[in-house]
């Protein structure tokens, strides 16, 4: 059985025949054949031997802390760069803090209250580069950070940026794209027929039926159907084949920028995904939380009794890209749409004040919502 060493060994001696690749048409197919190559025996070095990562018993375990809240919100970063120091700031919850590097030593969650939203946060342990090839305690850091709703990465401002391209690396190695929606790509296994390659819109970042080809046959995929409804790149066509990925947003939090000039402070603000804070002087604490609530996607909707005035108390937190009326009935009860009449809607969704709308209208944030049920219906 190889050991991760070799297996490394093998990923760099195939990088290495990349870089020497020239890139012309007659060698993409090649590339793909290689990059496909490199992505399999990348997530061996993760899962162990056959690759998927339900295979070996304590591959990508993660911290046993349970889920609560609206949404859960990871931090990560190197030691020493405020991560604890910031979930006390955000969440009130204690977590030891100090000078010294790996202070924190397991997960820490705390609950951060925001527009009506409870928001888990978890404070993790510092992570150093080869995380995800089980250095430390990375892994399970990173195993962590995948079943959040979205990744801070939690940056020193006074350290070298190259810190920032590390972590990506080590999220991109445990199978996390950041700031990326799936591809859109139908791709379905079969059992016969052999491939089915169909491009319905136009390829022209490395993607042709001889570069899938190539792909499958690495993957020893005889029989599927694949639909690309999108301009994608070869190494999105392989995610999609390896499976298993976590599309998710992160945020950069540069903290403690009371050790920066004002000039600096001027660079950073410019810069896109990124949030300048100091959790030390809880500074710009306040825009940090509206961003995270715009990149999760949440709002707010107020459920209205028949003829009682909207509950502003507790909003129900919808998680969703253009939640309909039905995810809202389905956040409140598992079968109050088998019941669901209509709706009338109140707030920026709707057209008049109420609208009366079906189960598919689509609400925005801070609407009020009263359902009607069906004649007869519990
Ligand atoms: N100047 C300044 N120092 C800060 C700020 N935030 C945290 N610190 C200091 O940075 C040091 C490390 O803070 P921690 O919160 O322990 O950092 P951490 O990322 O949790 O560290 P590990 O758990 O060891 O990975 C402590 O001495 C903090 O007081 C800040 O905004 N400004
Ligand atoms: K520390
Ligand atoms: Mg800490």
């Amino acid at each position: 059985m190889s050991t991760p060493a070799d297996i490394q060994a093998k990923i760099d001696e195939i990088e290495t025949e990349m870089a020497r690749t020239q890139k012309n048409k007659a060698t993409n197919y090649h590339l793909g054949t290689l990059k496909a190559k490199i992505a399999k025996l990348k997530s061996e070095l993760l899962n162990g031997p056959g690759g998927k990562s339900s295979g070996s018993k304590d591959a990508g375990r993660g911290f046993d802390v349970s889920k609560s809240g609206d949404t859960r919100v990871g931090l990560v970063g190197f030691p020493s760069v405020g991560k604890s120091t910031l979930l006390t700031t955000l969440t009130g919850t204690a977590s030891e803090a100090a000078a010294y590097e790996f202070t924190t030593l397991t997960c820490i969650p705390g609950t951060m209250n925001y527009r009506g939203a409870r928001i888990q946060v978890l404070d993790l342990p510092g992570i150093i580069e080869g995380a995800a090839d089980g250095k430390g305690r990375g892994r399970q850091v990173i195993s962590t950070a995948r079943t959040c709703n979205m990744i801070l990465i939690v940056l020193d401002s006074a350290k070298p940026v190259t810190h920032k391209k590390l972590i990506e690396s080590e999220l991109f190695n445990f199978g996390i794209r950041i700031n990326q929606k799936p591809p859109n790509v139908k791709y379905t296994v079969g059992q016969a027929g052999g491939v089915s390659y169909q491009e319905v819109c136009l390829q022209t970042k490395g993607m042709n039926p001889e570069v899938a080809k190539m792909v499958l046959k690495e993957y020893r995929v005889t029989c599927c159907e694949v639909i690309l409804r999108e301009d994608i790149t070869v190494d999105q066509f392989i995610d999609i084949i390896e499976g298993n990925r976590t599309y998710m947003p992160i945020l950069y939090v540069m903290n403690k920028i009371d050790q920066l000039t004002i000039e600096e402070l001027d660079i950073l603000d410019s810069l896109d995904n990124y949030v300048p804070i100091s959790s030390q002087h809880k500074w710009n604490i306040e825009e940090l939380m509206e961003e995270v609530w715009n990149r999760c996607e949440m709002l707010r909707v107020y459920t209205k009794p028949k003829g009682a005035s909207p509950d502003y108390e507790e909003p129900v937190i919808l998680h969703a890209h253009q939640p309909t009326i039905e995810q809202f009935c389905n956040r409140l009860h598992r079968n109050l749409i088998d019941s669901f009449a209509y709706a009338w809607v109140w707030g920026k969704s709707a057209k008049h004040q109420p609208q009366r709308c079906g189960k598919e209208h689509v609400l925005e944030d801070e609407d009020i919502v009263q359902i009607v049920k069906k004649a007869g219906g519990a």
